[in-house]
């Protein structure tokens, strides 16, 4: 586009950065300056729009916060508050609540406030994945589906390796898989007494996530979490205290009230002083969690194409099989 067709030496065999630019470059062949220009606005213009229809949000045009579908987000007395938003589905993760998850805690780990919680509204914490993700199929195939997968899911669980404030989850209902899992990268759990805590990865053909395999066995000793991650066992809120998953669990009947009056305490504590002390507890941490998300990534991108795990969706999607 702006030096018009290959006119160049070839680079060296052995520079190979710079000989695959070369090759491409002349893979073009004599096309005009003009016409490089003119591809390249509509490739830029078709990935914008791609970007648009998969569910990333941009910021109004006057710079406020985008809005969320699948969340509501609050800012007040220091806290963030980002609620899980699709009660009718007990707060199954679908791929827009993915990308606003994130979003909402880019935007959290840069605003005023000094915590940041995450909670589900309605009586689910989250059910997980949202099984009917892996209806909606691209072009490219199944393949190219659990490719994308795998790069969301990476970015998603970075967010929460790499989130600089005190980030709180308080469970309000049961949780399920990813929602699960991600508790171990947060820096307490609070959790209703009517709350449950389980992983059926094997029942659905899959293998962990969210760190979990690095977080658990070191939360909760390696058979402890062996028992969740590969059995399934569904622990109650109780259980999961004693584990060392939930920090505390409180009556059904008092737990907002309990919770928040505790968090709007905490949130008046000195701001850099909370961020500084998560970032000596976490920071030695976080090139491992970096590479434990990436391979657990990689595993799953291979299992979402498994019998095991495409039977266990099918059932799901025809209602023979709940957990
Ligand atoms: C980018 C990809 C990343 C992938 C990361 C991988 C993560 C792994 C996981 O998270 S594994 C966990 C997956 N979750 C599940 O297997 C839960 C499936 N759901 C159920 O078993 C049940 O719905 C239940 C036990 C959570 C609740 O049962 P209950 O009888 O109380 O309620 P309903 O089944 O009637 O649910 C109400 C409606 O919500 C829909 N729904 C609930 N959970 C999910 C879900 N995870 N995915 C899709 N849809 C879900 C349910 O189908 C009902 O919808 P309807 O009203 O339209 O019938």
């Amino acid at each position: 586009a702006t030096e018009g067709p290959c006119n160049t030496p070839k680079p060296g065999v052995f520079d190979l950065i710079s000989k695959a630019k070369w090759d491409a470059w002349n893979a073009l062949g004599s096309l005009p300056k003009e016409t490089a220009r003119q591809n390249y606005v509509d490739l830029v213009s078709s990935l914008s729009s791609s970007l648009k229809s998969s569910g990333q949000l941009e910021p109004g045009a006057d710079g406020t916060p985008p809005g969320y579908e699948t969340l509501v987000v609050t800012s007040e007395d220091g806290i963030t508050k980002i609620t899980l938003n699709r009660p009718t589905k007990k707060n199954a993760m679908n791929t827009q609540m993915y990308h606003e998850i994130t979003l909402a805690l880019e935007a959290a780990s840069k605003d005023n406030s000094s915590i940041t919680v995450l909670t589900g509204s309605g009586d689910y914490y989250s059910s997980g994945n949202d099984l009917t993700n892996f209806t909606d199929i691209p072009s490219g195939g199944v393949e190219e589906k659990a490719k994308n997968s795998a790069i969301l899911l990476r970015n998603f669980v970075g967010c929460f390796i790499d989130f600089p404030k005190p980030l709180i989850a308080v469970v309000n209902g049961p949780a399920v898989g990813i929602a699960v899992t991600t508790l171990g990268l947060f820096d307490a759990v609070y959790s209703t007494d009517r709350a449950t805590f389980h992983t059926p990865f094997s029942h659905l053909g899959l293998s962990p996530e969210g760190c979990s395999s690095y977080t658990f066995p070191k939360i909760m000793s390696p058979s402890k979490a062996a028992e969740m991650l590969i059995f399934g066992k569904k622990l109650t809120a109780r259980e999961a205290c004693t584990q060392g998953l939930v920090t505390e669990v409180f009556p059904d009947g008092t737990f907002q009230k309990e919770v928040w009056t505790r968090l709007k305490a905490y949130a008046k504590l000195p701001a850099n002083a909370m961020r500084i002390s998560k970032e000596v507890i976490r920071n030695k941490e976080k090139e491992k969690l970096h590479a434990v998300n990436a391979e657990e990534c990689s595993v799953l991108q291979e299992r979402w194409l498994s019998d095991e795990c495409m039977n266990a969706v099918v059932s799901f999607l025809s209602r023979k099989a709940k957990l």
